[in-house]
């Protein structure tokens, strides 16, 4: 796991065919075709100058409210959106432009998704068979029962089709099939919800353990408690746009280390500080705004904000898109 991203963000791009990172983001946009009003088409963007960066044996937290565009990013990068998608911008793999037809190669086995629906298990397959079918190495059995015992599913849901399964249980399935896939890449949407304690710590150990064991997570949520429980660094979305990236070290006190406004105000409103709610709410997929996405409501915005959109930089080892960080 690595801390120094900051410098190895900027330095992995000058040296790029060397060392390149597991996986990059870079000025990626995503619109939405859309028809209305009969013939005339308009375009929704729901996520503009997103960049982030996924080292080997590194958890990277994506946090960001509902709709921020987390699951897009997600479905985007397994190259499994709807017809209507515009994508700009670049999604690399190992320093190689993932080409939609890369993408369907590497699907489920070089990068693997766990769902944030558990409508993605197969109706039709029991559970245990379902993740059999994932792995590549021999026993398949042996693994599939040695993966249940740890998510906490018993020999009998292995038996049963996901209709039989609870929420909580279907998502433990989903999520085990990602943990023997032999991914390099694990893209984790909210893989946490409705687990109860005990699952939850298994859930976080075996994301920990597949980073030991060289793989590179994006752990996806709108918590983050967990992120900071888990992750190496953490992404901050905020209406589609990356606003910052923070060593989760630089989490503590009332936010001092924090450059972003919003992700000062993300830890405030935790139980355990202040618990003082964020103003306001995100504005809505498609607003457009000449300004910072967060401006109206930034505390510490100024008339540029209102005119202008801050560019991403370097402030005190961490990624941010503010004037006044
Ligand atoms: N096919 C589509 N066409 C138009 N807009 C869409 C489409 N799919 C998603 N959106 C919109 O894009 C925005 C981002 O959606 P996304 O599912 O990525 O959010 P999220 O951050 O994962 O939220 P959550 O935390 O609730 O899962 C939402 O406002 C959603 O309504
Ligand atoms: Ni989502």
């Amino acid at each position: 796991m690595n801390t120094s991203y900051a410098t190895k963000d900027v330095d992995s791009r000058a040296v790029e065919d060397e060392n390149p990172p597991l996986f990059e983001v870079e000025n990626f946009s995503l619109a939405f075709r859309q028809f209305r009003g009969g013939f005339q088409e308009t375009t929704v963007e729901v996520i503009s100058k997103l960049d982030l960066t996924i080292n080997e044996g590194e958890i990277v937290a994506v946090v960001g409210a509902s709709g921020s565009g987390k699951s897009l990013l997600a479905n985007a990068i397994l190259g499994v959106l709807p017809e209507n998608a515009i994508l700009n911008g670049t999604l690399k793999y190992k320093g190689v432009n993932l080409t939609p037809k890369k993408q369907i190669r590497l699907r489920g086995k070089e990068i693997s998704l766990i769902p944030q629906s558990v409508n993605a298990l197969d109706p039709l397959m029991k559970a245990g068979k379902q993740v059999q079918t994932v792995i590549k190495r021999k026993q398949k059995k042996a693994i599939q029962r040695d993966i249940f015992q740890k998510m906490g599913l018993s020999t009998r849901a292995a038996k049963r089709y996901p209709f039989e399964l609870s929420g909580g249980m279907a998502r433990r399935v989903l999520a085990s099939t990602a943990m023997v896939s032999g991914a390099r890449l694990v893209i984790a949407d909210e893989p946490t919800p409705g687990l109860d304690e005990h699952v939850l710590n298994e859930t976080i150990n075996h994301m920990k353990q597949l980073a030991v064991a060289g793989k590179g997570i994006m752990f996806i949520t709108h918590d983050i408690g967990s992120a900071l429980r888990v992750a190496d660094k953490i992404v901050v979305f905020y209406a589609g746009q990356t606003v910052e990236v923070a060593r989760v070290e630089d989490f503590k006190g009332k936010g001092e280390n924090l450059r972003h406004p919003y992700t000062k105000a993300l830890w405030n409103a935790l139980p355990q500080n202040d618990f003082t709610p964020i103003e306001g709410s995100q504005p809505p997929v498609g607003n457009v705004t000449l300004g910072c996405v967060f401006e109206g409501r930034c505390s510490i915005a100024s008339e540029l904000c209102t005119k202008k959109q801050p560019n991403s930089r370097i402030v005190n080892g961490g990624i941010v898109r503010c004037f006044h960080a």
